[in-house]
């Protein structure tokens, strides 16, 4: 039910459309598709970054805790840490995100997980 899964940028880069929009931020991946028509900052962008790290983008708006929650539910996985462009994923350490209030706890192995990787 926790279990997480891993993509490396090639399986990421398998989503990047609108049908299946998956973008990285942080070294975390997230399925934004559901999202897009919803996205306060349009689609378009979504569409660019998809199935890639969009993490500077993404940290480049100054998005709000209420963006970082809104992507608690759309996180589905973890970017392989030995990906070639590590580099990029690791320097998104400095998203720090607030952790949601508890409550949702079916789903905390998950959460807990996701909290994890910003440690
Ligand atoms: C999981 C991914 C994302 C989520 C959940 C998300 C969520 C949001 C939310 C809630 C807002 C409203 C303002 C705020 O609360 O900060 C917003 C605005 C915006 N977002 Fe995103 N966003 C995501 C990814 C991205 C990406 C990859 C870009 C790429 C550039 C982007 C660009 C923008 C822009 C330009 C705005 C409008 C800012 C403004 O008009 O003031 N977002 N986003």
């Amino acid at each position: 039910m926790s279990e997480v899964k891993t993509f490396s940028f090639a399986d990421l880069a398998n989503h990047g459309s609108r049908d299946s929009l998956y973008l990285a931020v942080g070294g975390k991946v997230y399925d934004c598709t559901d999202f897009i028509d919803e996205h306060p900052g349009g689609e378009e962008v979504l569409l660019d970054e998809a199935g890639r790290d969009a993490t500077e983008s993404f940290e480049d708006v100054g998005h709000s805790d209420e963006a970082r929650e809104i992507m608690y539910k759309m996180y589905v996985g973890d970017l392989k840490s030995d990906s070639t462009e590590k580099t990029k994923a690791k320097s998104a350490s400095a998203t720090t995100p607030k952790p949601i209030a508890a409550g949702d706890s079916a789903d905390s192995g998950r959460l807990v997980s996701w909290i994890k990787g910003f440690f």
